[in-house]
């Protein structure tokens, strides 16, 4: 019994075990005994000679012998193969060392399994042994189970764990010690301390699911995290039970959890895979749609709902069929197809939209098809990129090339561009027209399959020469064209475009007209066109390059200035047109005159200058002077009149005079004045001394401004006598300056200065001003009945508004306009025929009478003066002078009164001196006297006292 309640003691799988002393048998004597026949062990003794000297029935039956068979035999004779084996092994020690051994041995030659019990005996060993194959077969079974389960669990990272409430124990496998990141031997603890392990955040939620569950007696199941040591979190997901009694009380709570990491973060990468899909998305600066095959959209990003006006929702009740342009449709749907058909894998185009505002906008798109593993397609990827402004860039830029084309075809220049070989890349319409040629025809050919060879020879030449002037040149090449010589303006210039060879652009345009016009206007503006002489400017010029080659080869120079005696006689006389044709006579007679190399220029009006260059003495300018005095005064006809001129000379020599060409000008200018002082009709050479008086003439000049300020300027009064009744019935107001240096001067010392320096009008005003206020004055004092006679000068008919003034001064002294008599002269009257027209019946409207002074002297016909609204002719003292000697004179002078009164004039005789001359006049009813004979020019305090005195002038 002992023995037996030994072999239920716990499996032991270690090879030897000590047994107690008290199994000290002594089996020497035992022939047969009925315990061990008994036995369900086996039971043999063997000797120290390995004899077997007992085997009871059990293990006689397993060896397959009979006791008696094997009493004395050898053990290894029975079972040579066990000689090495463990179960020898401990035979030999238990023999030798006298110890008890327990094993549990696989017992080869029954291939079954043994415990065995080895005691030392007197004889040698005793062994009890029975067979434990099936319980080594379970217990096997059991522990690969138990490793199934521990290697199915570590892979599926599961560990599972019981908990006792009573001991408040936690039993964990090694799985779940490993998921939890603890050391095996930690696997058995309290709760508490597997707390620790987890996320301090999910603590106390865990604790609260297994309290609720160890309340309720229910299955929980949750997830949450732990923190290893190394500091990483793992997600644990957990399951559990409870396990009651039959009383209902709690027996354990066990479960499993597993570690469920690698899940959780893939759903987490998952998610952040899709937050980022879902960001890019609706993120994207370009259009994204997903696309069903039927083409209606299954998403749309913001983007492209944006491009077109949608919302993301709107677009996904759409298709892309209903929103594509009608010309974009179709090659967009064969480029579908080619998808559909797995002939391409994805495709791009342009295309047009339709806007949801009803516009089209241009988007460039690109798709690909989904296809599922098996190659099914699933539906299109499209990506759309906003292309309108691009597409607008790109229409502006074809607009911009159109209107370069329509400009540059436009241009009346040819312009053109060539390759490096000289061919044309293109040609513009001007140039095609010139070349005769259309603008498509022209391209890839040169210029020696255009023109004729001599012309592309020339055109070559002068591209070499663009090349060749630093890329850019500008010049005039003369060529031949139909057989006639042309001049061209070419420009070209190298143009080396980027990652092109070098082109050349150039223009041309015929210039020949445009030459010729810039000769014409050359020629023009250095002579005059009139005569055709050298103008001024050509003059200057050859003055002053005769003076630089005088100086070089020691001649002289002479300059021959002189203008035409009382031209404005003619001019006035025979009008503008005849005083043309006079000045081209002047001029073609010049010409004749003078000699190849000398110049014959106009100056203007009637002024002229001869050149003579190379000459050596003053003899030789002399004759010239005479050739020229002498040719100019052969007679002429003008408007089939007879007439002479006679001009007047000066002449200005280099180096003799001033050196420069505009002293020497001025020099011969002042001589011919003195000329002219000289009665005309020769000529002078310059002096010094003519100097001073032309400084006398500025000085003069320059007083008379001065006593236009002062207030210098003092009126005489000369009677106008009815030769009639004697009595005074005006007066011509007559102007002196009251010089203090010279005393009274009279308008011959200055009328002439005032005239060239335009201080005639400003005097003349003045008089004018003065004699009203005079008249005005007389007329207070009673001295009522008179009209003062006024001279004009021309100028004041000029731009002066000469009506203006005289009003304003009528106004200003409120003398009647009848009272006020204006005087002009009939030369004066000529300068300019239509203002002074205009201006006299303006003056005649107001109630001012008109005069014409001088009468005689000029060459105004009465026909001419009838067209004016003049009341008076004042027949020049001339006439009157020798009246009673001159025929002529006086039957001029009978005439003209008679041809006056017939016209309904009014005649005044000046410059009445003796009883003759009144006795002729009044023998032909003149109207009006005045002279000395009456009375001479009086200031106005002698005049007033004149005309208090009421005397009465004889007439015989
Ligand atoms: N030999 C001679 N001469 C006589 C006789 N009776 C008068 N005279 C002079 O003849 C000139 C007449 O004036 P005029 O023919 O209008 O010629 C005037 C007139 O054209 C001009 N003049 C005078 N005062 C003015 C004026 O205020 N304005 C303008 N624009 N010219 C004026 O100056 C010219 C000369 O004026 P005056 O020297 O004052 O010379 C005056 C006068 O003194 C006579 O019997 N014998």
């Amino acid at each position: 019994m002992e023995a037996r309640s030994m072999y239920r003691t716990p499996p032991d799988f270690s090879m030897k075990k000590e047994i107690p002393a008290a199994a000290d048998l002594q089996l020497a004597h035992i022939a047969y005994d009925p315990v061990l026949e008994c036995m369900t062990d086996g039971f043999v003794a063997l000797d120290f000679q390995w004899r077997f000297i007992y085997v009871n029935q059990h293990a006689a039956h397993l060896i397959g012998a009979t006791p008696a068979l094997l009493i004395g035999k050898k053990f290894l004779d029975c079972f040579p193969e066990v000689s090495n084996t463990e179960f020898y092994k401990a035979y030999e020690t238990a023999m030798q060392e006298r110890v008890s051994m327990h094993i549990e041995e696989y017992f080869v030659p029954w291939k079954r399994w043994f415990e065995k019990y080895i005691y030392p005996t007197s004889d040698g060993i005793a062994i009890f042994f029975h067979d434990i194959t099936e319980r080594r077969t379970a217990e096997e079974k059991l522990r690969r189970s138990q490793i199934r389960l521990s290697e199915t669990q570590r892979l599926a990272n599961i560990g599972h764990w019981e908990w006792d409430p009573v001991t408040e124990k936690l039993i964990c496998s090694q799985e779940l010690c490993q998921i939890f990141g603890l050391e095996p031997i930690e696997h058995v603890g309290d709760l508490s301390s597997f707390l620790s392990n987890v996320h301090p955040e999910d603590r106390s939620r865990i604790n609260d699911i297994r309290c609720n569950a160890l309340h309720e007696k229910m299955p929980w199941e949750m997830e949450y995290r732990i923190i290893h040591q190394d500091g990483s979190t793992r997600y644990i997901h957990e399951r559990g039970v409870v396990e009651t009694g039959t009383e209902g009380k709690t027996t354990r709570l066990f479960g499993y959890a597993q570690d469920i990491s690698s899940l959780r973060l893939a759903e987490q990468a998952l998610s952040e895979s899709e937050d980022l899909f879902r960001s890019v998305f609706e993120q994207a600066a370009v259009g994204i749609t997903l696309t069903r095959l039927d083409g209606s959209y299954a998403m749309a990003n913001h983007k492209f709902a944006e491009l077109l006006g949608y919302t993301p929702e709107e677009l996904c009740d759409l298709d892309f069929q209903s929103i594509t342009h009608p010309d974009d449709l179709g090659p967009d749907m064969v480029q579908v197809n080619r998808l559909l058909n797995g002939q391409s894998k994805t495709y791009s185009m342009e295309k047009r939209y339709l806007h949801k505002n009803g516009s089209y906008v241009w988007n460039n798109l690109t798709v690909s098809l989904r296809r599922d593993k098996s190659g099914k397609p699933l539906h299109f990827i499209a990506v759309m990129e906003d292309i309108t402004d691009k597409k607008q860039a790109e229409r502006e830029l074809i607009q911009q090339q159109q209107l370069t084309e329509f400009i540059i075809d436009s241009l009346p220049l040819n312009v053109f561009l060539k390759d490096e070989n000289g061919r044309y890349l293109m040609i513009n319409e001007e140039a095609a027209r010139t070349a005769g040629i259309s603008k498509a025809g022209a391209i890839g050919k040169s210029d020696f399959d255009i023109f004729p060879e001599e012309t592309a020879k020339t055109i070559l030449e002068d591209d070499r020469y663009a090349l060749a002037s630093n890329d850019h040149s500008l010049r005039e090449v003369p060529i031949i064209s139909h057989g006639k010589e042309r001049i061209v303006l070419a420009g070209k210039r190298t143009v080396h475009l980027q990652n092109s060879p070098a082109m050349q652009l150039g223009f041309s345009i015929d210039i020949t007209d445009r030459k010729q016009n810039e000769l014409r206007i050359q020629y023009l503006a250095t002579h005059d066109a009139l005569t055709g002489l050298p103008n001024r400017n050509l003059l200057q010029d050859r003055l002053e390059h005769a003076i630089s080659m005088a100086h070089r080869s020691q001649h002289m120079v002479a300059v021959l200035f002189f203008d035409i005696d009382r031209f404005k006689l003619i001019n006035d006389s025979f009008g503008h047109k005849a005083g043309d044709e006079f000045l081209q006579i002047m001029a073609s007679r010049l010409r004749q005159v003078t000699q190849s190399g000398d110049t014959a220029a106009r100056l203007g009006g009637d002024e002229f200058v001869v050149l003579l260059e190379g000459i050596s003495s003053n003899e030789e300018v002399v004759h010239t002077a005479e050739k020229i005095l002498a040719c100019l005064h052969e007679p002429l006809t003008l408007n089939q009149q007879e007439l002479v001129v006679s001009v007047s000379i000066g002449i200005s020599v280099y180096p003799n005079d001033h050196q420069n060409a505009e002293t020497l000008l001025k020099d011969a200018d002042i001589a011919m004045y003195h000329a002219k002082v000289g009665g005309g009709n020769n000529f002078r050479f310059y002096d010094s001394e003519m100097n001073t008086l032309a400084f006398q003439r500025l000085t003069t000049e320059n007083r008379l401004r001065k006593a236009l300020e002062l207030d210098q300027v003092v009126l005489y009064f000369q009677p106008l006598v009815d030769l009639k009744t004697g009595q005074i019935k005006g007066m011509e107001v007559l102007m002196r300056w009251n010089d203090p240096a010279n005393g009274l001067v009279g308008p011959d010392q200055f009328l002439s200065v005032a005239e060239e320096t335009g201080l005639i009008v400003g005097l003349s005003n003045r008089v004018l001003q003065e004699a009203c206020r005079q008249c005005r004055r007389w007329h207070d004092k009673g001295l009522t009945g008179l009209q003062l006679s006024v001279n004009l000068s021309a100028q004041q008919l000029g731009p002066y508004n000469l009506v203006r003034t005289v009003k304003e001064i009528l106004i200003e002294t409120g003398m009647p306009p009848s009272s006020l008599k204006l005087e002009i002269t009939e030369s004066e009257l000529m300068d300019d025929v239509d203002r002074a027209k205009r201006t006299l019946h303006e003056l005649s409207a107001m109630g001012v009478e008109i005069a014409i002074d001088d009468f005689g002297t000029g060459y105004s016909s009465l026909s001419y003066l009838k067209t004016l609204p003049i009341d008076t002719l004042k027949v020049d003292r001339s006439f009157v002078r020798d009246l009673a000697t001159d025929e002529d004179d006086a039957a001029i002078v009978g005439a003209t009164i008679g041809m006056a009164h017939h016209m309904g004039l009014k005649v005044v005789a000046e410059g009445v001196e003796t009883p003759s001359q009144l006795d002729f006049l009044t023998g032909h009813q003149c109207d009006l006297g005045q002279g000395y004979y009456f009375s001479p020019p009086l200031p106005a305090d002698a005049m007033e006292s004149l005309l208090q005195s009421g005397r009465l002038f004889p007439m015989h």
